[in-house]
């Protein structure tokens, strides 16, 4: 993130100058915005940088306790440098966030610099791969630094002291987040798909009762059960990897348009990156859990891959934004343009479908059958009417609150709903538009086919309260759908395990002996236990300390 940032709001020359050190590792940076008491509310930062124009520098300072940096990623042993956030203040006014450019170590023995304090948070969730990052605690004792070192391409202090605030807009200040929050999205498929993988594979192996006259028990992966927990995450898999290519083909759309100023789809990409990542993560954690289930106790084991999968992932629903936080965001652009329908304002993206209000209010859905739901254009108008609906029932009862900003608070909870039926309506729609593209190799665009109705479908029947209580569809219509789904499974079955073979995982890259390819499970299970240091020794450690005297006291007991 330090390099992006000063990508994003460092000017060419800042960049000239920062950037060949960055790549060539001979600075090692931090993205430090984040403060003990806050991390959502950026606005609130404490940290301040002072301009001094006696000697044409900012001195940056902790004010307070909660003013200290608290969460970056190799903040606490490993950065020299860090882009830092603070509130600018020059000529005793406060112009809010900015981004500083500061060295925090020594280049020689790595030494804190004078009036730096820095240091580790702390071990964090499980023992998972997250304790070899080293988040930082950062607190500064007025630390100066030239002027120049201020990331000066969104707006600019003069040798003077006065503030200039370039003609791009402010928000262009969280940019980095944007563009980190459109790569969790992929990452959330990756993750997922690792988890999927792990489990199918496994499924496919272990067999538990069912076993007539004598013959094999039946495979775990034949319950309609362990289909209709697990198909659905694998459907997902897919479709996050899909809507993820798409978003970033859109934030590098987006990129290409402010390099010639032009912001129109500056909200859109807030919108799309901030829902995205929230319902993204938010799926594939609680998807990673139910993996582990899916596994039985073998899933407990860390030998299994599941519980560190679970352990490092989990984060991710919090850091580049709480996902609450950043689907209220999606919500108040929801709100932005419900309002501006009224006004024969366009939506335009992904907001385009609610340019039909006046159909998608009081459309009727059309299906009849099972089949029917295999037809895309009834999935997705289904999908429209339920977002728009929701959106706009939201916005009425907004209307009705003594002011927008209460009734924006006191509505949050149907917001959120809302903005989550906006967001799966996107998830939906990349996967149809994927689906309808031509898709090399023999049978795979059925196979794809088949997982975009298990993940429309699935998301329907989990969420058919939103469906039924805005009219979208009509409870017969939502049975009809469930029994599409399970008719789904069954197609979805005979090539589970060729589906998760296409991630084309390595078994190192996958650490599980659950998810081994050639499915040889027991056997690496039992040679995993015999690693466990515990092993080491027949006889454990404190047997003659503590088991010993405990089992001869209780033996006297007994003979008393
Ligand atoms: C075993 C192996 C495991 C494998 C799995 C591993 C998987 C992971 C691997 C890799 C993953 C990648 C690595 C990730 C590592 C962790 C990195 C984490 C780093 C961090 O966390 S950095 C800090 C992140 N912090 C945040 O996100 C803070 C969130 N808060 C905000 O963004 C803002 O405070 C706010 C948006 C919530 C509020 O902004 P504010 O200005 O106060 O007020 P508003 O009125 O809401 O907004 C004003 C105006 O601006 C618009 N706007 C807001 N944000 C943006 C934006 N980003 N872009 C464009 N526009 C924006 C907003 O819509 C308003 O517009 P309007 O005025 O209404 O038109
Ligand atoms: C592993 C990890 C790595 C990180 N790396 C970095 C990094 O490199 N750099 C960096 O700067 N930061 C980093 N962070 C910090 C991270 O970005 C913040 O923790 C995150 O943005 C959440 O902010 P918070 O902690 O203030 O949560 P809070 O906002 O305090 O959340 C607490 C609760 O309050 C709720 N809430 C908050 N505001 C509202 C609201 N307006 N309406 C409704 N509910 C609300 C939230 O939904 C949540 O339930 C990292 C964090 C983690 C866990």
């Amino acid at each position: 993130m330090f390099v992006p940032a000063i990508k994003g709001q460092g000017t060419e020359e800042q960049q000239k100058k920062w950037l060949p050190l960055a790549y060539k590792f001979q600075i090692i940076g931090c993205y430090a915005q984040t403060e003990l008491g806050h991390g959502s509310n950026v606005q609130g930062l404490e940290t301040t940088a002072t301009f001094d124009p006696m000697t044409d520098e900012f001195v940056i300072h902790s004010p307070t306790l909660t003013s200290s940096k608290w969460w970056p990623g190799g903040l606490g042993k490993a950065s020299t440098h860090a882009v830092v956030y603070a509130r600018l203040i020059t000529e005793g006014k406060d112009y809010g966030i900015h981004g500083f450019i500061v060295q925090l170590r020594s280049l020689e023995d790595h030494s804190p610099l004078p009036g730096v304090t820095l240091g580790d948070i702390g071990g964090k969730f499980g023992s998972g791969a997250y304790n070899s990052m080293d988040n930082g605690v950062l607190r500064f004792d007025h630390v100066r630094i030239p002027r120049d070192q201020m990331l000066m391409r969104l707006s600019q202090v003069t040798r003077e002291g006065k503030y200039v605030q370039s003609d791009v807009p402010k928000q262009l200040l969280y940019g980095t987040m944007v563009y980190v929050r459109q790569s969790i999205v992929a990452d959330a498929s990756k993750a997922l798909s690792r988890a999927v993988c792990i489990a199918v594979r496994y499924s496919a192996i272990r067999k538990q009762f069912g076993s007539q006259d004598g013959g094999p028990e039946t495979q775990v992966l034949n319950y309609r059960t362990q289909q209709s927990r697990l198909f659905p995450l694998l459907a997902s898999a897919y479709a996050f990897r899909f809507v993820g290519d798409w978003l970033n083909w859109l934030y590098t759309d987006v990129t290409q348009k402010l390099e010639v100023k032009d912001y129109s789809t500056l909200q859109e990409a807030h919108a799309c990156t901030a829902g995205l990542k929230a319902v993204t993560t938010s799926a594939t954690a609680d998807a990673i859990e139910e993996c582990r289930k899916l596994c039985g106790g073998h899933g407990y084991l860390n030998s299994s891959g599941l519980p560190e999968l679970f352990a490092v992932y989990v984060p991710a629903c919090t850091y580049e934004g709480d996902n609450v936080v950043l689907l209220l965001q999606v919500a108040r652009i929801l709100m932005k343009t419900v309002s501006q329908l009224t006004s024969g304002k366009q939506p335009v993206g992904t907001m385009a479908y609610m340019g039909k209000v006046q159909h998608l209010m009081q459309s009727k859905c059309a299906v009849k059958t099972a089949e029917d739901w295999l037809n895309p254009a009834f999935i997705q108008e289904a999908f429209e009417a339920r977002a728009l609906r929701m959106a706009v029932n939201c916005a009425q009862n907004i209307g009705q609150a003594s002011n927008q900003e209460e009734g924006f608070y006191e509505r949050s909870p149907d917001l959120l709903e809302a903005a989550v039926a906006h967001i799966q309506l996107i998830i939906v729609t990349k996967f149809i538009e994927k689906v309808h593209q031509d898709i090399p190799g023999h049978g795979v665009k059925e196979q794809l086919q088949n997982l975009c109705n298990v993940y429309a479908l699935y998301t329907l029947h989990k969420h058919l309260g939103d469906f039924l209580a805005t009219g979208s569809l009509t409870p017969k219509q939502g049975a009809l759908a469930n029994e599409q789904l399970g008719k789904l499974y069954a197609q979805v079955r005979p090539n589970a395990v060729a589906l998760v073979d296409a991630f084309n995982y390595t078994d190192h890259y996958l650490g599980s002996v659950l998810g081994r390819y050639d499915g040889n499970v027991y056997p690496a299970l039992y040679e995993e236990a015999w690693k466990d240091p515990l092993n080491e020794t027949v006889v454990p450690e404190g047997y003659h300390e503590y088991l010993r005297p405990l089992l001869k006291q209780q033996l006297k007991l007994s003979r008393l």
